[in-house]
């Protein structure tokens, strides 16, 4: 990013939960500033101060309160390079398509496009090299594009499990087989969520479609791309190494924080120890911290050595809630390695995921600032 270049940066869907913590991550960003809002026509018209349920324990930022909030249409966004979103998935797909059709580069939290064949699904830590499919996505799009594309970033709780599944299969290869079981906050479901008389004293077993998505998007996050001889790029979705993931997830009375137990079976045989996976966890380094992401947590994962952690209320703000927290990590006597991790699903697993893949695309030149 070249000195002193600042880039203007819009946010849909900005009153909502994950916009809100856009707003307080990107009034302090060194490269991106918030030029212009957008939320439904409930809140369009407004000024942010007054249209959104401010829900941050910091602040409304003086830079954003007496913005106006606009409907999400592509005219009123055309000052920015990049526009983030955290629109609720009903409104989402036409949006963000308007948005690509529009030249904008549009990094989405939202699952309309996961699934796209030309979309990358990142997890800035994990699968930053999918940004090359951008090009492909610009020139299939009708009419092709020259800036527009969408990146979506993954659901919340598939984010968590995949960044130390990541690291794992870097060190030792793939993995065969994963179980996982979540225990995701309320505030996963946007505001105002679940009902507080179905969730206080209670324990939810069911979040609808849930575990076929962190089925589905960790096989795309954690496969590569191929390439035919007629140079189109295809998502292998790890086939060349199958993996089996088996999720259940559960709502709890937690406000921020998704933790998860993982086990999972390693194909290399022997399997490595609880120990060899323990340091290999703690020196993960991915590549958003090498090329010098400025959201990126200066540590992406930390291990736990006591037997309580970790939990959401002490551990959900690790590096800012950028970082994961894993603990007990143990020998599975059914597959080979089980360990819990914990995820701020507001940050890591959404508005952070998003940012740190738009500074990614600048430091590789998809954006031009
Ligand atoms: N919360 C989380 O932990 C995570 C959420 N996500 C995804 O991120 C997205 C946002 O989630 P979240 O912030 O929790 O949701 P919220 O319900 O809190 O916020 C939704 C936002 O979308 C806006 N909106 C709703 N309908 C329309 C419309 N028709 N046109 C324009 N804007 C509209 C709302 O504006 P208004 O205030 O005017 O109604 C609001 O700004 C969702 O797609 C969600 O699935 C992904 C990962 C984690
Ligand atoms: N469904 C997740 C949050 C979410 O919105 O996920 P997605 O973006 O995949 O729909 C939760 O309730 O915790």
């Amino acid at each position: 990013m070249q000195e002193g270049r600042r880039i203007k940066v819009g946010i849909l869907g900005a009153t909502g939960t994950v916009g809100q913590r856009f707003i307080t991550l990107l009034s302090v960003h060194p490269w991106f500033d918030i030029d212009t809002l957008g939320a439904s026509s409930r809140s369009a018209g407004k000024l942010y101060s007054k249209a959104v349920n401010w829900k941050q324990t910091t602040p409304i930022p003086t830079s954003v309160r007496d913005l106006m909030v606009h409907e999400c249409k592509p005219e009123h966004f055309m000052n920015c390079a990049v526009v983030f979103s955290g629109l609720d998935a009903d409104a989402a797909g036409d949006i963000e398509a308007a948005f690509r059709a529009a030249e904008l580069a549009v990094f989405s939290n939202a699952k309309n496009f996961r699934r796209d064949p030309h979309v990358p699904l990142i997890v800035p830590f994990v699968n930053a090299s999918h940004l090359s499919i951008i090009p492909q996505q610009q020139s299939l799009h009708s009419p092709p594009l020259k800036k527009g594309f969408i990146v979506t970033n993954a659901n919340c709780s598939t984010t968590g499990c995949v960044i130390p599944l990541a690291a794992l299969e870097r060190a030792f290869g793939p993995i065969e087989s994963l179980l996982v079981t979540t225990m995701q906050a309320i505030s996963g479901a946007g505001y105002p969520g679940v009902a507080s008389l179905d969730i206080m004293d209670n324990v939810v077993p069911y979040i609808g479609s849930e575990e076929e998505k962190m089925e589905w998007e960790t096989l795309k996050i954690l496969g590569g791309i191929t390439e035919s001889d007629d140079g189109l790029k295809t998502f292998d979705m790890h086939s060349r190494h199958p993996l089996r993931v088996s999720a259940s997830c559960n709502r709890v009375p937690v406000i921020d924080g998704h933790t998860e137990c993982v086990s999972i079976r390693f194909a290399r045989r022997p399997p490595p120890s609880p120990q060899q996976v323990r340091e290999a966890l703690v020196a993960f380094s991915p590549d958003a911290q090498a090329l010098g992401c400025p959201s990126a947590p200066r540590r992406t994962i930390v291990v736990h050595e006591e037997p309580d952690r970790p939990q959401p209320r002490l551990d959900r703000y690790y590096q800012d809630g950028a970082g994961v927290s894993v603990g007990r990590v143990r020998q599975c006597q059914v597959l080979d390695i089980k360990f819990v991790v914990l995820a701020n699903n507001v940050s890591i697993g959404a508005a952070t995921s998003s940012i740190i893949n738009a500074e990614l695309a600048v430091l590789k030149g998809v954006i031009s600032a």
